[in-house]
């Protein structure tokens, strides 16, 4: 399968093959245009450092966060901005090596530990996507491509400083539970947990308007840590619009994933986004997906359920039976999600 980047490449392309064209539905939302549509902001800094009321205040405001918009920017959140522009760099390094030196990562199964392709799933993707991946295994084994020469000790390096700002944040909405600082990392042995990183390249494509980098889909896992290269194109689901992202220059865009759903029996909810492609400019954006270990059984805390009050409104599922699932259908909002869930009598 050819990669985006080659087609977008070929010299002379004024159109999209028919089959990256993508049919929008007829019910599709419209796109916010009120300039108040603007996804929440958290200081981190004011979150593991400022005084005791600043501090609960911060874990009030990520908790509404969480539960309101399942989407939020995080600033002054200390991983610094040459490392995260390094982090981008080298992903475009990686998807500027021939077409052959990628070919040894590719399409493989959705649990290895290094694998890059196209679209999502070409094999199932009925309509490809104007995208090219590279996901690797970070966590709790760190792996990591060969090439480009320095990928290796900036992906470690960021790798690191990215787990410990997503581990502090899920402190706070653990906080913001009721549950106390520990308790999802407990629960679900984080310690161990799969931290995925997730690079995507959307190169400029002559239709932008006919193409989707990535259709609406929420993500597997806790929480997504998301950095981009500047340019813009991730839009955001909310109260029946889509709501563009307009990052601040060096903040974090973070998302609730399904299994903070699932964990908080639906108190925060997964929310669905969609990515974009342009004419002008590649766009590259790098998620950090953190997760429990591939075997643990994910199911509501118990803490938050009760028989009578909030009945469990998931199943258990093991994590990795998730991930499979989700990669053997077509990405399709929160499809995957309604497998687990446990409809009221
Ligand atoms: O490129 C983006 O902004 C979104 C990427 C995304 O949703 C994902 O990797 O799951
Ligand atoms: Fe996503």
């Amino acid at each position: 399968m050819i990669s985006i980047k080659a087609l977008a490449e070929s010299p002379g392309l004024t159109s999209i093959p028919p089959t990256y064209t993508f049919t929008r539905s007829p019910n599709d939302e419209p796109v916010s245009d009120d300039p108040e549509d603007s996804i929440p902001i958290i200081d981190f800094s004011l979150l593991t450092s400022g005084t005791p009321d600043q501090r609960s205040k911060s874990i009030h405001q990520l908790g509404k966060a969480c539960q309101d918009w399942g989407f939020f920017m995080v600033i002054n959140h200390g991983v610094p901005e040459s490392l995260m522009k390094a982090m981008s760099d080298a992903c475009g390094e990686f998807f500027n090596l021939t077409e052959e030196e990628k070919r040894e990562y590719g399409g493989k199964h959705v649990l290895d530990s290094i694998r890059c392709g196209t679209s999502f799933n070409a094999s199932v993707d009925k309509v490809l996507f104007w995208r090219d991946f590279l996901k690797i295994f970070v966590h709790p084994q760190f792996h990591s491509p060969s090439k480009p020469a320095a990928f290796r000790e900036i992906l470690l390096e960021y790798s690191k400083r990215s787990r410990e700002l997503a581990m502090e944040l899920l402190k706070g909405i653990s906080m913001s539970l009721g549950l106390g600082d520990t308790y999802i990392q407990n629960a679900l042995n984080l310690e161990l947990g799969l931290q995925l990183l997730a690079a995507n390249l959307y190169p400029p494509c002559p239709e932008p308007e006919l193409a989707m980098g990535m259709p609406p889909h929420s993500d597997h896992g806790l929480l997504t840590l998301l950095i981009q290269n500047g340019i813009s194109g991730l839009q955001v689901q909310h109260q029946s619009k889509w709501v563009n992202v307009n990052s601040i220059p060096n903040a974090f865009v973070v998302n609730v994933g399904d299994h903070m759903e699932i964990t908080s029996n639906g108190k925060y909810k997964s929310v669905v986004h969609r990515a974009l492609v342009n004419e002008k400019a590649t766009r590259i954006s790098i998620a950090t997906v953190i997760g429990p270990p591939l075997d643990t059984v994910v199911g509501p805390a118990p803490k938050l359920v009760h028989r009578e009050t909030n009945a469990p409104a998931y199943t258990g599922i093991k994590y990795k039976e998730y991930m499979q699932l989700q990669q053997s259908n077509q990405l399709d909002g929160k499809s995957c999600l309604d497998h687990v869930r446990i409809l009221p009598a």
